[in-house]
């Protein structure tokens, strides 16, 4: 076991992503910031210091769980008080699980701004992955708007709202290239520019590991490799059931590693794809090119970049999420067969005082000045809500048309779970605000995996939906989709004392209020460094003893 340590300062630079000059979160002066590789069991201690001059940040460690450090999760105003400029955070946890990660800012809309880096833990020494290959490579998705995040997060409260629109441009480790052609061959893919692609050199006949994240803000992709078939093998940081396909579909919040085999002809180049699904796309696709090494990197595939499927084929999406499985032959849990508690969360498009917001149950979460693992901790009255929100929703709730009534409420209340017990949630898709309209939408949760029992079509049925789960070898996740009208089972244990966040990765739909908080086993937890708690009702609080 190794602790690696690493200084970060965050500020903005000028950057290049998509070949247009605009300001960019930046960590140590790099876009996307420093990529960190570990190994399973390995400390990671990253002294995190802001350099913003007016801005708070922290910073999440997406997918791993945090167990017995849930004041490092990175989330603002629920596991710890965001760092002032000029402040350092010591963020110290454990990788305990290989697989391919990502971090990124969790604090108003700073992920968008380009806060973020990948996160890879290789197999602890002595140890071996399920499966072979010869080199790999890291692709992080991201997506990239021309317009500032505080113009963003500003139109989104606005009344009436201003939407963000789709994306300027997609990008893969940072680098895009805005409204490019390649017919009129404007886009850059061989210069030093800091947009042109990082191009995938490989030898032939060899077995490669792409690792895929996505932090997109809003995007949902669908990639591919031109003439190459790709074999997931890990979803989330947990090995599934090989199977192959054509093109891998992912959603915020989500990472996959595929296999592909350089059999293809040697003496060409090939294209690797990603573009917008599950939303009516308006973005250039994202490219970069496999480079077979006999032939210069730089001399463009003579075949058409692999094309999109369809933007709304969501029989298609869901096929390819149901083909994930846990591997059998893995030590990964399975899931318990039955439940203790089972929380239905309905989502819906609303209306607040003129403003658009997403909610649950009606809710729509606003984030309190104290963060709760503090306030919670400290059992510190007026920090929240201590009405515990709706845990379901109104049978006769029509999910097929727009509300009759489409106000919701704002709050900041918690769902306390029992610790150690099994929880089922139910997420329920509905209409949005306009008629015929329903997203997708990736839930994601801090602090645990859960197991995805099932996707189903229209509304959740007690007792009979359930008939359909699966709970011999369900995947095991930390990010799991909502097609439209449809739902989405998920069970965890709630075995790992926190406050934690449980929301769409949607960027600006989390900002628009769509998620909840989620805590257990609080009581348990002692010594929450001071830096986390210099905020609110905790600050006075920092140095005492627990209660
Ligand atoms: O939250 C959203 O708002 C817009 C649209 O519903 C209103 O402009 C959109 O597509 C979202 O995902």
């Amino acid at each position: 076991v190794k602790t690696r340590y690493f200084k970060w300062e965050v500020e903005y630079v000028f950057w290049e992503p998509d070949c247009i000059e605009h300001p960019v979160m930046a960590i140590n002066g790099q876009f996307p910031g420093p990529t960190i590789r570990a190994k399973a069991g390995d400390i990671i201690h990253v002294d995190l210091t802001n350099k913003l001059s007016t801005e708070g940040v922290v910073i999440h460690w997406h997918g791993i769980r945090q167990i017995g450090t849930p004041w490092a999760d990175g989330t603002a105003s629920i596991s710890q008080c965001a760092i002032n400029p000029g402040e350092t955070f010591p963020y110290q946890f454990v990788v305990d699980k290989p697989g391919t990660y990502f971090y990124h800012g969790h604090f108003g809309m700073q992920r968008s701004a380009g806060l973020y880096g990948s996160l890879i833990v290789e197999v602890a020494d002595g140890e071996k992955e399920p499966f072979h290959y010869n080199g790999e490579f890291n692709l992080l998705l991201s997506d990239w708007w021309h317009k500032s995040v505080h113009d963003q997060e500003l139109g989104l409260s606005a009344v009436p709202m201003r939407w963000i629109n789709e994306p300027s441009s997609l990008l893969i480790n940072g680098r895009g290239q805005y409204n490019c052609s390649l017919a009129a061959g404007t886009c850059k893919f061989t210069g030093r520019e800091q947009c042109a692609p990082r191009v995938l050199r490989v030898l032939p006949n060899k077995t490669y590991r792409l690792r895929l994240a996505s932090t997109t803000a809003l995007a949902s992709l669908n990639v591919a490799v031109a003439n190459h078939k790709m074999v997931v093998v890990e979803a989330d940081g947990n090995y599934v059931e090989p199977f192959e396909v054509d093109d891998l579909y992912i959603y915020s919040g989500e990472s996959y590693s595929v296999l592909i085999k350089t059999d293809q002809d040697p003496t060409k180049n090939y294209w690797i794809s990603a573009g917008v699904i599950g939303r009516k796309p308006n973005t250039t696709q994202a490219l970069t090119i496999l480079n077979y090494q006999s032939v210069h990197g730089g001399k463009l595939p003579a075949s058409q970049p692999p094309v999109t499927p369809s933007w709304d084929d969501y029989a298609r999406m869901r096929s390819f999420a149901e083909k994930l499985r846990t591997l059998s032959r893995s030590y990964l849990p399975r899931p318990p067969l039955s439940h203790h508690h089972r929380i239905a969360l309905l989502n819906t498009q609303n209306k607040y005082g003129g403003q658009t917001k997403w909610a649950l149950n009606n809710v729509s979460l606003s984030l309190p000045a104290t963060p709760y693992l503090g306030s919670m901790s400290y059992k510190l009255k007026g920090a929240f809500d201590p009405t515990p929100p709706p845990e379901s929703f109104p049978g006769d709730y029509d999910i097929m048309v727009p509300a009759a009534n489409s106000n919701c409420t704002v709050g900041n209340g918690v769902y306390v779970l029992p610790f150690n017990s099994t929880v089922d949630i139910i997420l329920q898709n509905a209409n949005a605000l306009s008629a015929n309209t329903s997203e997708v939408h990736p839930w994601h949760i801090h602090g645990h995996d859960f197991w995805v029992l099932g996707y189903g079509d229209g509304k959740f049925v007690e007792g009979v939906s359930d008939k359909k789960f699966n709970l011999k070898d369900p995947p095991l996740k930390n990010t799991a989709v909502i097609f439209p009208f449809g739902w989405t089972v998920l069970r965890f244990v709630a075995d790992n004392p926190g406050a934690w966040a449980f929301h769409c990765h949607i960027e600006p739909h989390l900002h628009m209020g769509m998620g909840v908080v989620l805590a257990e086993g609080v009581e348990r937890i002692r010594r929450i460094p001071g830096q986390a708690l210099g905020c609110g009702l905790t600050a006075k609080m920092v140095g005492k003893p627990h209660p």
